[in-house]
């Protein structure tokens, strides 16, 4: 299979921004779509910003920042994407969604292109059943914030070939990423073991065992966490959090990923974390206050 060079991206929100950024500084080409221009606006200035706090700690050059700026494109036609050798659609995470996307992107692709989702949680055979290339089609999972954070779950569905397996591989190590091959459960690895654990923490604070400082800190300091659980399922978004455990409940079949009704509400108010400025914590405080 000939090397990937240009990379599309679908979704330029937080995990888009993030592919984007560590792909240019790989040295790809890269095309990011998304539906709202804005978000693709968004996304440019915030690799800008994340780009420029990498030269400032001294992690990368200037030229590599520039390099790296220069190779993205970004817009809102989808066409842009028949360039690309690897497509990997991060946008939100929502099956219906997922699936329109990947029905009005095959017939753009080149042939021999590879299709890749960074789900968080969706079943990995099914979306590549609903496009034209099974075998080319696999799931990437990165980790937020994509340009920290060390490890991309590779995932195959059940008719992924062994080709593409090997370049997305060779790709996730190129972009200075450790891989974790998983298979195609619910959830995968990483969010089967997460997200239960921060939809549990937000069943505590419910029911009121702790209110969110105390659960964030008995977490950091009880058990080792960087971050707390309600802090980090701020951080994930809170929606991403519950469209994740209701995949759980409905495909496991069991009542213990039941999603917390407060997450649920949390969500319905648009109170999604940090990307919409509230969740657990009003980011609009400095440092942000937790609100229970
Ligand atoms: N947030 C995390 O910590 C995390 C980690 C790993 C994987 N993921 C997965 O990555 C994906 C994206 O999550 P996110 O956190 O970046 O969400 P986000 O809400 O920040 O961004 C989603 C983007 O998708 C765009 N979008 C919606 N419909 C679209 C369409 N039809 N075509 C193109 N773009 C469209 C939205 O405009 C938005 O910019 C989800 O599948 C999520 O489960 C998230």
């Amino acid at each position: 299979m000939a090397e990937i060079s240009t990379l599309g991206v679908i979704g330029a929100g937080q995990m888009g921004n993030g592919i984007a950024h560590v792909a240019a500084l790989a040295g790809l080409d890269v095309v990011l779509v998304d539906v709202k221009a804005e978000a693709v606006e968004k996304a440019r200035a915030t690799i800008a910003r994340n780009l420029a706090r990498q030269v400032s700690k001294g992690s990368i050059e200037a030229s590599a920042r520039d390099a790296a700026l220069d190779r993205i494109r970004g817009g809102t036609e989808m066409a842009a994407l028949s360039a690309a050798d690897l497509v990997i659609e991060a946008a939100t995470e929502r099956e219906d969604l997922k699936v329109s996307i990947f029905r009005q992107v095959v017939p753009l692709l080149k042939p021999e292109a590879i299709l890749a989702s960074n789900t968080s949680s969706i079943s990995i055979t099914r979306l590549a059943a609903v496009t034209d290339r099974p075998h080319r089609f696999i799931g990437m999972h990165f980790m937020n914030p994509v340009p920290v954070m060390k490890l991309v779950e590779i995932i195959r569905g059940i008719a992924t070939d062994e080709e593409t397996f090997n370049a997305v591989q060779q790709l996730a190590e190129r972009m200075g990423k450790t891989t974790a091959v998983a298979q195609d459960f619910p959830a995968f690895i990483v969010n089967r073991v997460l997200i239960p654990m921060i939809n549990e923490a937000v069943y505590a604070l419910q029911e009121g065992v702790g209110d969110v400082r105390s659960i964030d800190a008995a977490m950091k300091l009880g058990a080792a966490h960087p971050m707390g659980p309600l802090e980090l399922g701020d951080f994930i978004g809170l929606d991403t959090c519950l469209a994740i455990m209701r995949v759980l409940h409905a495909e496991m079949g069991d009542s213990k990923y039941r999603p917390s009704p407060l997450l649920v509400k949390h969500v319905e108010a648009g109170w999604l974390g940090r990307k919409s400025g509230r969740g657990f914590y009003d980011y609009s405080q400095d440092p942000p206050r937790p609100t229970r």
